[in-house]
């Protein structure tokens, strides 16, 4: 499949559609002149880019967590909870899996054995299935901003029923969801898909409604340096841009180290700001968000909420636009209602306290520094590959090891770099694969491991990324030697 990184033209747009909506039944309720009128019909607290840029703005941190249940009023009734108990500031209604798959029958009996057993048989809401009128049901029951979260590399039909369905964020993009959740399923296809799905926001936008986007920052969520996601996120921008999106929030997983991480989320709002004005996209509105830690959970939930803090406070020190917020059931699985509630006032705590403060020092400008010249060189070398077409340079670049997300499951992912923590638990590279760094990047990256291998009396080896994967279990962010 070839592509490029240029808008689909309307025609070309409008036969594509006319087969994504045939994919299943609920297609074909979804009207775009209707559905826009039901967007102008809102009331303007509940739409999420502009609620977004309002706290940008004022240097707010806003708070929202991840929810989805299979019935649709099982749904609104959590959602409703978590803004009132949860004090959410934004709401998500996350997607269940088989819906991810596109597998639609096995949602549409997922729906049938929840209502048979009174209890939830999928692990979110089966959007596609409750169809357009089903999501109306939501967004007209709550009272702030909604955002679709999932993990779907054919996410076409999905952006039709839910942007109809009046939801105004939309998360994920075509390298996002796909090197970290998909195995055999090439980077030209879902950058395709993806590219539909920046059109039709691009077509919203065209009409007067402006929904946000969210490229899906933490990747594999396991040691992934911030260059690699900030890499990722500013490509997704760029591709989305050019698909007439104007509204984009930008994310990153945290990894740990306090400098490290707030030097991310400023680093990657400046950089995604550098290249959108680079290439002619003059008029985007960049936000970003934190992703509490994404790695593993200590079951014990009073450690559950001291690493639910520790990401709350990077997010606020950070002057990151928005955290999604993580539960004390976190290590067990899908949370109750409450603990989801708890996760958001732990995070909401945390937040308004440090809301006052500035954190400014020069380890945090050093850092800075780093992930700027990291970033522009893996991004420059897949425009340089591409030959200036960015979209073609991604494939490339994914295909050579110079965009190699740690631990993905995707084929075409390169998987030779490898990353490790430094003796501050900032994260590092360790094996630097095809990474095109200069030797000045190399051997900053080298002096930092051999720093906390010289700290630990042992040296520098593979067994050091093993101990960092497994370290959180043990409570440990560096994983040390027994
Ligand atoms: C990449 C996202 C992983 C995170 O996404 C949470 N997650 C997934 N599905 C649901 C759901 N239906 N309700 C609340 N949280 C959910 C997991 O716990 C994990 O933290």
């Amino acid at each position: 499949m070839d592509i490029k990184n240029k808008k689909i033209p309307e025609a070309e747009f409008e036969q594509l559609r006319k087969e994504v909506l045939l994919q299943w039944p609920t297609g074909k309720d979804v009207n775009l002149e209707e559905a826009i009128a039901y967007h102008k019909s809102l009331p303007e607290h509940k739409d999420f880019a502009k609620k977004l840029i309002k706290a940008k703005n004022e240097n707010r941190t806003l708070i929202e967590p991840r929810a989805g249940v299979p019935d649709i009023d099982e749904h609104i009734k959590l959602l409703k909870y978590l803004e009132k108990e949860g004090e959410a500031d934004l709401l998500p209604t996350t997607i269940d899996s088989y819906t991810r798959q596109n597998r639609y029958t096995e949602a549409e009996n997922g729906i049938n054995e929840s209502i048979r057993l009174d209890r939830a048989m999928l692990n979110g809401f089966p959007a596609v299935n409750h169809g357009v009128a089903g999501c109306r049901k939501i967004i007209d029951s709550l009272d702030v901003p909604v955002q679709v979260r999932h993990g779907t590399p054919d996410a076409r039909l999905l952006t039709e029923i839910t942007y109809a369905g009046g939801f105004t964020s939309y998360e994920g993009g075509g390298i996002s969801y796909n090197l970290p959740y998909c195995k055999n399923v090439p980077m030209e296809k879902t950058i395709r898909d993806w590219q539909y799905v920046d059109r039709l926001t691009g077509l919203y936008e065209e009409m007067g409604i402006s929904i946000n986007r969210e490229p899906y920052g933490p990747l594999t969520g396991t040691l992934v340096p911030p260059f690699v996601s900030h890499a990722a996120a500013i490509i997704e921008a760029l591709l989305a841009a050019e698909q007439g999106v104007k509204n984009i929030t930008v994310g990153y997983g945290q990894c740990g180290n306090l400098i490290q991480d707030i030097a991310a989320i400023r680093t990657l709002e400046e950089l995604t700001d550098e290249y959108l004005q680079k290439y002619g996209y003059n008029d985007v509105i960049v936000t970003t968000v934190l992703h509490q830690w994404m790695g593993g959970f200590p079951a014990d939930e009073a450690k559950a909420f001291g690493v639910i803090s520790l990401g709350s406070t990077i997010a606020a020190l950070a002057k990151a636009t928005k955290v999604i917020v993580k539960t004390p059931h976190e290590a067990v699985g899908i949370p109750t209602m409450a603990a989801n509630a708890a996760g958001l006032r732990c995070t909401k705590q945390v937040v308004n306290m440090l809301s006052d403060q500035q954190f400014q020092n020069n380890e945090l400008e050093v850092e800075k520094d780093i992930i700027r010249k990291e970033t522009r060189c893996i991004v420059d070398k897949c425009f340089e590959l591409g030959e200036g077409d960015i979209a073609v340079g991604v494939c490339r670049g994914v295909e050579a090891g110079v965009l190699d997300v740690p631990f993905a499951p995707c084929r075409a992912n390169a998987g030779l770099m490898l990353p490790a923590r430094d003796h501050n638990g900032a994260v590092r590279v360790l094996n630097m694969g095809n990474l095109p760094f200069g030797q000045e990047l190399k051997d900053f990256h080298k002096e930092k491991i051999e720093e906390r291998a010289r700290a630990e009396k042992r040296d520098v080896s593979f067994q050091m990324v093993i101990d960092d994967v497994y370290a959180i279990g043990k409570g440990r962010l560096v994983g040390r030697p027994r």
